[in-house]
């Protein structure tokens, strides 16, 4: 099954024209192949000349070419190949393992104004029930999934509304909660924080989760507000607005094995011979833009590798999207680190490799690692076997961890399958917790700044004296008022309703936030402008004043009829 949805997550890019590497995407200097590794005086490793890039990127036309126009043989090939411009990258690479998306949690329903009518029940007293609470966005660990590209299809999720309350004393059904479904491994930030940046959670376990997009409260209906100096209030609530939000969402591959090795080494043949997974293969550097996953079923075990694209020199600073892909060794358990039996200088590409891993983070230099001497079918590889063995053996690697295989024809293969399985037996099962930590105190350490939270979480325990004023007089005179309580108690307002209206205002008194007004000198006739809502400042508070402004207020939008009445049997 994981098997299956690992190749469908990695396509090859023929059915994808845009993503010719022979495009304008390269231009970007980020997305050269060997960008600012064209140095002479580079360590005697071989890494892309500009020959060989030119080389690539022609390879890679003629592939897209020839592969992509029977899918899109719909005469208008050529257009769909020509990526769009000022698009940063490949609409596959970015967003196989990034995704932005957006949540908004449902409205919460409003509350029902409705009094108890019934034969010999005279004056029967308010019935009106409160409104359901909305439905909240969760994002969930799902863990039969293994990549973000789902989110290539849909970015919008929209939690349900709550019912609203019903006369009879009814309240409305809160809504369910919508539950996203992200792989393991999901990392969640502020829209647009970079790495760097603290996350706002990290779902790693299945079944992990979390809040997104609160829903909304639902409002209160008049029931709720009767009292004993008010028996029969006639308001009722609107539910609160469900909170929206975009994130950013990034995958770090959770794979046992990690495939390094230079750019061409063979990384994707070997994946494809060890697991179902068919990555694309192409005899050109950087074949592989994006990991892929592979699942290796052995004895019943299974071990999940994933294929890195090639590094490069420089890689640890960025260079070739190096921080990207380094990234995902993060979480491996173990490196199967291949080298290129046919290249000119193996070794050199070996320490490069090395010295890479090593700059980026010392820990994944450490990290337990298998040498698989690839292309071993060829005979300028396989003449040059013992003598590289050996000089491995004098790096430092056990010899028992070197291993000689030809990918192509699976030579070698099995017996390397075999020996990772049993290192990672030997291996702790890698400890999350611990591994968070330490990534928490890497970060602490470079100083990077916490994310701000997310833009207007809920904050239940704010209070509606927690405000701030301020104001904008060199035009028409205009007062904000921010608070988040009493941003949403405005918005909550049922402004239909007289006595809702004259209770907003009761709590503008005993908040303080008319004599702060006034203290700064707040006139009739200015703006004042909480959230959403605009009104005219007012002194007088008098009833038959402010009877009269809602009123004149109503009818001026055009709305009469609902609430004007205070009590049923009331005339006037
Ligand atoms: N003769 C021979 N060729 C091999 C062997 N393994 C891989 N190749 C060839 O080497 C070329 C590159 O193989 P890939 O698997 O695409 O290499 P890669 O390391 O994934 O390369 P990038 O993704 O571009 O970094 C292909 O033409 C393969 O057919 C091998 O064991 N023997
Ligand atoms: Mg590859």
């Amino acid at each position: 099954m994981r098997g299956k949805r690992t190749q469908q997550a990695t396509a090859p890019p023929e059915e994808f024209p845009e993503l010719a590497l022979g495009s304008e995407a390269f231009e970007d200097e980020e997305w050269a192949p060997g960008a600012g590794s064209d140095d002479d005086d580079g360590p005697a490793a071989v890494w892309v000349t500009h020959e060989q890039e030119e080389a690539a990127l022609a390879a890679a036309e003629a592939a897209v070419v020839s592969g992509g126009t029977a899918e899109y043989g719909e005469g208008e090939g050529d257009e769909e190949k020509t990526p769009v411009a000022g698009k940063r990258l490949p609409a596959e690479v970015r967003c196989f393992d990034t995704a932005r998306i957006y949540a908004k949690g449902g409205d919460g329903g409003r509350g029902c104004v409705a009094f108890r009518r019934e034969k010999y029940v005279p004056r029967g007293g308010p019935s009106g029930g409160n409104g359901g609470h909305g439905g909240s966005v969760y994002l969930e660990v799902d863990p039969a999934l293994n990549s973000l590209m789902t989110f290539r299809r849909q970015v919008h999720f929209r939690a349900d509304p709550g019912t609203p309350g019903q006369g009879s004393d009814m309240h409305g059904a809160n809504a369910k909660d919508l539950l996203v479904k992200v792989p393991p491994g999901t990392i969640v930030r502020a829209r647009g924080d970079d790495d760097e940046a603290e996350p706002l959670a990290e779902l790693l376990r299945p079944g992990d989760r979390f809040l997104v997009a609160p829903g909304g409260r639902g409002g209160r209906g008049n029931l709720a507000f009767k009292s004993a100096r008010n028996t029969a209030p006639a308001l009722a609530e609107f539910g609160e607005k469900g909170q929206e939000v975009w994130i950013d969402l990034e995958l770090k591959l959770v794979a046992d094995v990690g495939i390094i090795g230079c750019p061409n080494a063979g990384k994707s043949t070997l994946l494809s011979v060890v697991s179902a997974a068919k990555p694309k293969i192409a005899n050109y550097p950087f074949t592989t833009l994006v990991p892929n996953l592979g699942v290796c079923n052995l004895d019943y075990r299974t071990t999940v590798f994933a294929d890195v694209p090639g590094l490069l020199e420089g890689a640890h600073v960025g260079v070739g999207l190096g921080h990207q892909f380094l990234r995902h060794c993060q979480r491996c358990r173990l490196l199967v680190h291949v080298v290129d039996g046919t290249s000119p200088d193996p070794m050199g590409d070996f320490r490069a490799i090395r010295q890479e891993l090593e700059l980026f983070n010392p820990e994944l230099a450490v990290k337990p690692q298998m040498v698989a001497y690839n292309k071993m079918d060829v005979p300028d590889s396989s003449d040059y076997w013992e003598d590289i063995k050996e000089q491995l053996v004098a790096e430092g690697v056990p010899a028992g961890d070197i291993y000689a295989i030809s990918a192509v024809s699976g030579r070698g293969v099995t017996e390397l399958v075999r020996a990772v399985r049993a290192m990672l037996d030997t291996l702790p099962e890698v400890d999350l917790t611990a591994a968070l930590e330490a990534e928490d105190e890497r970060r602490e350490q470079r100083g990077a700044v916490p994310s701000a939270p997310l833009p207007g979480r809920r904050d239940t325990d704010k209070r509606i004296g927690e405000f701030s004023v301020e104001s904008d007089l060199s035009g028409p005179r205009v007062w904000f008022v921010r608070g988040t309580a009493i941003e949403r108690f405005a918005q909550m307002t049922d402004w239909g309703y007289y006595e809702a209206a004259r209770r907003f205002q009761r709590v503008l008194v005993a908040s303080g936030i008319d004599s702060a007004l006034r203290a700064k000198g707040v006139l009739d006739g200015d703006t004042v402008v909480i959230g959403d809502l605009e009104f005219e400042y007012s002194s007088d508070k008098s009833e038959s004043t402010m009877y009269d402004r809602w009123f004149k207020e109503r009818r001026a939008a055009g709305i009469v009829g609902r609430g004007q009445a205070r009590w049923p049997h009331v005339t006037g």
